[in-house]
């Protein structure tokens, strides 16, 4: 995960919950009125030793009767009710406006993540952003609907109280006050350290969410390659990470705890030596006394909840400062400022880019890569909060790529005419699928452009961009709803006969007709929490679904890979008359798929090294004879009159 921004530490409480300001403005008011009422109650709980003080003055004076006592309970048993009265309102005032900004951060973050680029992606974990968008938010919840009001009650609770106290007896109160000076003294030191755990435990928490997701999704991997053990092993040092951290909070929390609660104790024992003298040398009442001790108490009891108060703001803090994290990571795929009119004959609505012509009425899906230039972003450093020997086993993702920004495709110069076919071959980490990522803009080219119909792809709308462009990964992924919803995700129309129609098409074509027999048919729900499916059924409905998307321009990163022999020839029958009225750029891993196209284009270390039909790049190529050689041992159905011994000796001779 990268480091944005300062450390949370360096941010000031003030400026964490200033970025709230949004959010909060509009429940201030319930805010306010559930602050109103939680003073009201705490204000009449520091006010009953009052009573208490009067009713004891009244007693001890000679010739009193019990009448004074019974008004006494009176008003004790009103007050009291009131006090449980406005504690219920408080909590109902509250409770609502924090829960609206609970669900409102979520869905801004969640938002947000959708915008986010891929690249982003690529560097952070999973449950970094899971720990982020759920636990986070809740704590920050439960801060605002009771740690935050508490805190401030607390604070004029204490404020009012010892105002009392010094109404009662200066000495008394100068005695209890003294405590005070070493409480804030030892508050600064905690809140740092405070501060410091609570982040690191809140990224640990992320890292172990990850950890689980990572191990659940790859649970197959780990088991079949015995692994099972030692990614228990990993798992485990991690949460006791995790677990010395919060041991460490909670120890930090437990001496402040004892710090303030000691300390008004021992002011009010040695206050009960001078308050008896007081009494004694009647400088004070004994209900002046008794009132005093009573209403201390009654300060007491905030000051030894500061520190769980104070442990709760700060996680809170923390919690703001991750999720501000992730907001403030800039979305760097958006719509053109002036974006060319995606379907305007009449001309351009808006400033293209210099080169780029509106497009026509209708895409007729050519692409052309000019001069195409891309490097990933360099990993960023990791804020993995684990211990050294951790960290180096919990590197993000992609960070061992060898990519330290260096070029992963160098001056791309590519066109399909529109409904060609071309598939795209070269030896593994030759940027194919990188290549196609940058059709429909998941990552950005770092130099010249990618253009559909003339139109520079960063010059079109991004949602009419990825109307017209459609794909399909080798790597599926199907969500957790119907077989329907899947095939129809990007379809034009996602009910009624005319999607309908497109779905049944869409099926015939990628040959997933077994959809159809799923025990509830097109209905039945797949992805994560449903049926599971075998990998070529799942490739064979994602490509249903790109295909459904009825587009322009078709993307495909080898999507039959996990087909058989005999259903793969099926789906190329059917596909070829889909895309020949679909501009179709298509990664190929076997002969089979090559010959699907209409031409081939040999990539090479990030470049193009030869574009042409496979019988001309086979005739004159020796790196493409090498990759064709590699690809695949039994080329079924290519014309090539490939001989398996000149692609030995080609293969030879590419080394
Ligand atoms: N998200 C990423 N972040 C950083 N580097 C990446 C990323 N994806 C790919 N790369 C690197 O870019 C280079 C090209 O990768 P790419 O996946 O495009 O190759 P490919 O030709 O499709 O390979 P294959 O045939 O194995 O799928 C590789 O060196 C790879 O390590």
């Amino acid at each position: 995960m990268p480091v944005q921004g300062p450390a949370s530490h360096q941010i000031s409480f003030r400026s964490s919950l200033a970025r709230l300001a949004p959010e909060a403005r509009p429940i201030i008011p319930r805010l306010l009125a559930g602050l109103g009422v939680g003073l009201s109650a705490s204000v009449l709980a520091v006010l009953v030793p009052q009573v208490f003080r009067a009713v004891i003055d009244a007693l001890l004076r000679p010739g009193a009767g019990p009448s004074a006592v019974v008004w006494a309970s009176a008003v004790v048993l009103v007050m009291g009710v009131f006090e449980a009265v406005l504690t219920f309102l408080r909590r109902l005032f509250v409770l609502d406006p924090a829960t609206n900004v609970e669900a409102s951060l979520r869905v801004k973050i969640y938002r947000h993540l959708q915008l986010l680029p891929v690249s982003f992606h690529d560097g952070w974990g999973s449950g970094q952003l899971l720990s982020r968008a759920m636990t986070d938010l809740n704590m920050l919840r439960r801060w605002l609907a009771f740690g935050a009001i508490y805190l401030v009650i607390s604070f004029a609770t204490v404020i009012v109280g010892i105002s009392m106290l010094f109404t009662i007896s200066w000495q008394l109160a100068l005695i209890f006050l003294a405590a005070a000076i070493p409480i804030s003294i030892y508050s600064f030191r905690f809140r740092r350290q405070y501060v410091a755990a609570s982040r690191r435990s809140q990224d640990q928490a992320g890292d172990l969410a990850t950890a689980v997701e990572e191990s659940v999704h790859g649970i197959r991997v780990l088991k079949a390659f015995g692994r099972s053990r030692e990614a228990l092993e990993n798992f485990a040092l991690q949460a006791e990470g995790l677990r010395e951290t919060e041991v460490a909070k909670a120890r930090h929390l437990a001496v402040f705890s004892m710090v303030v609660t000691l300390l008004p104790e021992l002011a009010l024992g040695s206050g009960l030596m001078v308050g008896l003298w007081l009494a004694a040398t009647g400088q004070i009442t004994v209900g002046a006394l008794a009132a005093f001790f009573a209403t201390a108490a009654a300060v007491a009891n905030p000051v030894e909840m500061s520190g769980a108060l104070v442990g709760m703001a700060l996680t809170a803090k923390t919690a703001i400062d991750r999720h501000y994290e992730v907001m403030d990571e800039p979305v760097t795929i958006t719509d053109p400022a002036g974006p060319v009119g995606p379907a305007d004959p009449a001309g351009p609505v808006g400033p293209a880019r210099a080169g780029s012509r509106p497009p026509s009425s209708a895409s007729h899906g050519a692409l052309a890569f000019r001069d195409v230039r891309f490097a990933y972003e360099p990993p960023r450093p990791s804020r993995t909060t684990a211990r050294p020997a951790q960290a180096a086993k919990q590197a993000p993702r992609r960070a061992a790529a060898h990519d330290d920004g260096r070029p992963v495709l160098r001056g791309i110069d590519l066109e399909l005419v529109p409904g060609e076919t071309m598939a795209l071959v070269g030896i593994t980490g030759s940027g194919k699928s990188t290549l196609l990522q940058l059709v429909p803009r998941l990552y950005e080219v770092s130099g010249g452009a990618v253009e559909i119909d003339g139109v520079d792809v960063r010059d079109l709308p991004l949602a009419e961009l990825r109307r017209i462009v459609s794909v399909a990964f080798e790597d599926t992924t199907l969500f957790s709803s119907s077989v329907r919803d899947n095939v129809l995700l990007g379809a034009p129309v996602r009910e009624g006969a005319e999607a309908e129609a497109l779905l049944d098409e869409a099926l015939d074509v990628a040959q997933a007709q077994f959809a159809y027999s799923l025990p509830d048919g097109l209905d039945t729900r797949i992805g994560e929490e449903g049926l599971s499916l075998s990998g070529g059924q799942r490739q064979r409905i994602a490509l249903a679904r790109a295909i459904a998307a009825k587009p322009s321009v078709l993307v495909l990163d080898d999507p039959l890979s996990a087909l058989d022999v005999a259903t793969e020839e099926r789906v190329e029958g059917r596909l070829r008359e889909v895309l020949a009225e679909t501009t179709t750029l298509i990664v190929a891993h076997r002969p089979s798929t090559v010959a699907l196209a209409d031409r081939v284009a040999l990539l090479r270390d990030g470049e193009i090294d030869d574009v042409g039909t496979h019988s001309e790049l086979l005739a004159r190529n020796a790196h493409y004879r090498y990759v064709i050689a590699s690809l695949d041992t039994e080329p079924r159905d290519l014309d090539s009159g490939l001989d398996p011994d000149d692609s030995l000796d080609d293969l030879e001779e590419a080394r």
